[in-house]
């Protein structure tokens, strides 16, 4: 019972509970007034938590001894603090959001983005249990007490038993230990809130919210309570039926509970921080404010967060991975601050679904939407200076010298804990700050030659990546396990960023490397996470170059084809100066590794350039050393200070660059240009190896036991021709290889590791493709379109939730013909009848789906590439022998390696499509007649199996040679919005 002050306050009139048909989500309920009934109510209380958490991740909490009327006395109060607090008082009294990451105080309208173009209308006002440690608004002092008091009724009389109940529902040995690590007497970042949501977006800015008042987004604590209140806008993802968004469904005195990022962490993503979000309500509704009260709740500032394996063994048998390396797991009050000052500041809406608005927030490597990556402590200070622009700094504490910054600027390093940052600078100086960026872009590049201003002629020349003197050369940074401050270009810098006459808005390059980070980083975690400021400062070609990737699925589609010719001459530019300063290469690399994953779309693979790029990473990385574990001072002439620091950096580097520059080359039917070995001075075994995370190196294995299948294979003889016996060799080869990638197998993969590794053992398989019909080995094939199957599979199922095909890189393509044309194969061929014909059908169609969603330019080679696939599909001609038989196994061109079983299909293609000759008309029945492929012709009963019946599947009656339309393929609905200019595909030369 909460002892009410005699102080008058106005009711906030809620709105009427709606009308509409609209649909609500189903929630478990648990009735905490069944906790004082003994451990058995409890245990069963804790399955059902158990079980709201692994599914919704919500639920509805009823008796939990607060009556409907103290808590509307609270929205009430909430409301009246909102109403009658003056405005100055409300800015003075604003929460240390940016500052601090502390949301004690105001929170005004418009700090956080609700759309792409629009800012929220939300107030928040927020109180810590500890309410001496902030001056209190003058609105709020007469009811003090009684909020405390209700403050600490959640705290001790709520929170504390669910806490209680979750760590039964974990069988955690110390039951006690959620409610310890949320001790009442020490300090967090617990805070009561209200909120006031104001119903008054202008139409233009609802255009861009989509009609919501709060992006998608987890919570970042670990328990949020929330007071039911009346209005329909509270939506979660329905995860029973198709993750759509319903609402939350108002129960007069319950709250709603759902878990955050904090419990996320605890169990190992075993509970869900469910997505939710808030929308406008219905039309019945419409044209109220919304007041209501949460508390969310987060750990003491020292508790430690980590996954309980140890503690919990409902966790273990649930398989969870430790979210962190033990010396990694960041501290309560790390995690809150940097993702306090984060949110709704740099969001990434999701555009691969527009109207689901799901916003993706990053504390350094912490990245809010998934399971976390590893994040380690970093406790340095910055200079004034440094502080001042939100610069990172190298300034060593209680170092005599300058930071390599104020060196480089010649201004005064002063390192004084006194200092604090003056919020915003004036537009004189930003002005200022700008033409800083742009003169040192021109007066660094080498021959003089000048940044672009907007009105430059366009053909002169570009800057180039600055290559720092070696006096001047900043202190490495740690890459992994940082927790670097997401930095942004200042808002309000009218000109935003150019190059070459293009002007990128501040905004936007925030943007874009948010979404890198959040997006596409992911699927190829090449560099650090690092702000805009100061990739641009340690190199603008990268700067432009992480630009240029994340532009590719940016909303606003006419930014990357202005940027590709400008990055494409930065990365000439940059080659030319063939850094040999240690970071000046390191950033070359990296921003050539990226060209080379996320090339720029071509119509032909003729003018695709990824080669080039790769292969030049990878000599600029030998060139410098990374190749050897050491630190690299043999190829320097310079003294190394840092270089030991960055072994480990460098180390991750090569990989990268091997493994770009194989998938590219083999991806093209190209021997690869490195063999781990060449280079191994034992280095597996070295100081950087333990350090590597545990993906790359399986990627590392991975991509040296592919790369010696192939060599072994190719050197063996089995590319020019194979005999019955020589194919008994191969298929043993096959398999031993197969074996060795088993092994490499001693822990569960994730989603991406699968993908990579059922690449690799697919590209090691169609090598069956070689062998001759004499020994033709059915299981070996049957596994063999299995894995094909698999690979689409996966790849389709990453799609969905993160992108991965959409986002990642574009050497993805290859495995993704490689499958769609291993199974086209097998399907046309007598091992059909053995084969699952839907499953194969289904997989193919994956495999063009993807391609659409790759696609970035009507005419790109993903765009040619559904063309081609969908008509191959339909073809009755494909792989017909000079018999009249169809013979997908029969494989004419054997010197491309494994993709000559792609390139072979192309031809196949050309001829039939294109009207081109058939170059090798003669061998295919040169190849059959001397039984140099399987030889089906000769196989019994085999001819018949192949005739028209097998050719087309999906459409009969249909002339051949007739040019692709889109009802070819009724099944696939995404064909009819398909944009693929056919006439100028076809007419043009392909791949
Ligand atoms: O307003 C609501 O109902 C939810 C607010 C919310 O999700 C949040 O503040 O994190
Ligand atoms: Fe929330």
């Amino acid at each position: 019972m909460i002892h009410k002050t005699s102080s008058e306050l106005q009711h906030f009139v809620p709105v009427k509970p709606t009308k509409e048909p609209v649909e609500f989500v189903s929630l478990r309920t648990i009735d905490l007034g069944r906790y004082g009934e003994g451990p058995v109510a409890r245990a069963e209380l804790a399955e059902e938590i158990r079980l709201a958490m692994t599914t919704q991740g919500f639920f509805n909490l009823i008796n939990h001894g607060l009556s409907e009327e103290e808590i509307t006395r609270q929205v009430d109060i909430g409301h009246h603090v909102f109403s009658n607090t003056p405005r100055e008082e409300k800015e003075k009294l604003q929460a240390p959001i940016l500052e601090e990451g502390s949301y004690h105080g105001f929170k005004l309208r418009g700090h956080w983005r609700a759309g792409p173009a629009a800012r929220d209308k939300v107030e928040n006002f927020n109180v810590y249990r500890d309410m001496t440690l902030r001056e209190q608004p003058s609105t709020l002092l007469p009811f003090q007490a009684e909020v405390q008091e209700f403050i600490d009724h959640t705290h001790k009389e709520i929170l504390f038993k669910l806490l209680h109940l979750f760590a039964l529902s974990l069988k955690l040995d110390d039951e006690q230990f959620f409610v310890k690590a949320h001790s009442y007497d020490k300090h967090d970042e617990t805070w009561l809130r209200y909120m006031e949501y104001y119903d008054e977006f202008s139409d233009e800015e609802k255009k861009s919210t989509k009609g919501l008042w709060l992006g998608g987004h987890q919570d970042l604590t670990s328990l949020s309570l929330l007071f039911s209140q009346p209005m329909a806008s509270l939506q979660v993802r329905d995860y029973d039926n198709n993750s759509e968004w319903k609402y939350v469904r108002h129960i007069p005195g319950a709250m709603i509970v759902n878990a955050g990022e904090v419990m996320l962490w605890w169990t190992g993503n075993y509970y869900k921080a469910a997505i939710h979000r808030v929308h406008e309500p219905p039309q019945d509704q419409k044209g109220h404010n919304r007041c209501s009260v949460f508390y969310f709740c987060l750990p003491n500032d020292d508790v430690v967060i980590n996954t309980l394996l140890d503690q919990s063994p409902v966790l273990r048998e649930a398989g969870v991975e430790m979210a962190h390396k033990p010396e990694d797991a960041p501290t309560s009050k790390e995690w809150c601050n940097g993702r306090i000052k984060i949110t709704g500041q740099n969001a990434v809406w999701d555009k691969m679904n527009p109207d689901d608005r799901v916003m993706v927030e990053k504390v350094g490597k912490l990245e809010a939407m998934s399971p976390p990556e590893q994040t380690r402590r970093r406790r340095t200070k910055a200079c004034a200076e440094c502080r001042q622009q939100k610069l990172r700094c190298d300034a060593q504490i209680n170092h005599p010298d300058r930071c390599s910054r104020c060196r480089r600027m010649d201004l005064t390093c002063v390192m004084s804990d006194a200092y604090k940052r003056t919020k915003r600078l004036s537009r004189v100086e930003m002005q200022r700050e700008i033409q800083r960026l742009e003169s040192r872009l021109s007066s660094n590049s080498p021959q003089g030659s000048a940044a672009r201003s907007p009105e430059a002629p366009t053909n002169q020349a570009v800057p180039v990546d600055i290559s720092p003197s070696p006096a001047q050369e900043p202190s490495p940074r740690v890459v992994q396990g940082t927790m670097p401050e997401y930095h942004e270009l200042r808002e309000s810098t009218p000109q935003g960023v150019s190059l070459d006459g293009l002007v990128v808005p501040p905004d936007t390059i925030n943007t874009l490397f948010s979404l890198y980070f959040a997006r596409c980083s992911p699927c190829l975690p090449i560099l650090e996470v690092t702000s805009p400021e100061q990739s641009y400062e340690e190199s603008p070609f990268l700067f432009w170059t992480i630009v240029y990737v994340a532009s590719r699925q940016f909303e606003d589609d006419t930014l990357m084809p202005q940027l590709v010719t400008r990055v494409v001459d930065l990365a000439f530019k940059a080659i030319s100066s063939w850094p040999s300063f240690r970071r000046a290469a390191i950033r070359t690399i990296q921003g050539l590794l990226l060209l080379s994953a996320w090339p720029v779309p071509v119509d032909t693979r003729g003018k695709d350039i990824s080669q080039v790029f790769s292969c030049t990473a990878l000599q600029l990385a030998i060139r410098n050393g990374f190749h050897i574990s050491r630190n690299g001072q043999e190829f320097s002439r310079t003294v190394l200070e840092h270089a030991k620091d960055e072994s480990v950096n460098c180390a991750r580097l090569w990989a990268y660059c091997t493994i770009i520059s194989q998938s590219i080359n083999l991806g093209d039917g190209l021997p690869p240009l490195v063999y781990l070995d060449s280079f191994d001075y034992n280095r597996m075994n070295q100081n950087f190896w333990p350090s590597l995370d545990p993906r790359l190196k399986l990627h590392l294995k991975l991509h040296k036991v592919q790369t010696d299948a192939v060599r072994e294979i190719a050197q063996s003889g089995f590319i020019g021709h194979c005999s019955a016996d020589e194919t008994k060799t191969l298929n043993t080869f096959i398999y031993l290889y197969d074996e060795r990638l088993l092994a490499l197998i001693d822990r569960p993969l994730n989603e991406h590791e699968k993908v990579a590794f059922d690449s690799v053992r697919l590209h090691i398989q169609v090598f069956r493709f070689f062998g001759n019909s004499e020994s033709i080995e059915k299981p070996g094939f049957v596994r063999l379109f299995s894995f094909a199957c698999d690979v689409l599979e996966d790849l389709d199922q990453l799609e969905a939730p993160h992108g991965f095909v959409v986002h990642g890189p574009l050497f993805n393509n290859w495995i993704i013909t490689l499958a769609a044309f291993t199974i086209l194969r097998l399907l046309r061929s007598e091992l059909r009848q053995y084969l699952d014909y839907r499953r194969g059908e289904r997989a193919y169609f994956m495999a063009i789906d993807l391609f659409r969603k790759m696609s970035v330019d009507h005419n790109d080679l993903q765009a040619r590439g559904i063309v081609i696939m969908a008509q191959l599909w339909t073809s009755q001609n494909i792989f017909r022998q000079t018999d009249g038989t169809t013979d997908g196994l029969c494989l004419r061109i054997r010197s491309r390696l494994a993709a000559g079983v792609v390139f072979d299909c192309f031809w196949w293609w050309r001829a039939e499509f294109q009207g081109q000759p058939n170059p090798y008309a003669d061998l295919t029945g040169e190849i059959s007649g001397n039984r140099m492929s399987h030889g089906v012709l000769d196989m019994p009963g085999a001819s018949s199996m192949f005739d028209q019946t097998l050719a087309a599947p999906l459409v009969e009656d249909r002339s051949i040679n007739a040019g692709f339309t889109a009802d070819m393929i009724p099944d696939w609905d995404w064909a009819t919005s398909l944009e693929v200019p056919f006439d100028t595909c076809i007419s043009d030369s392909l791949l």
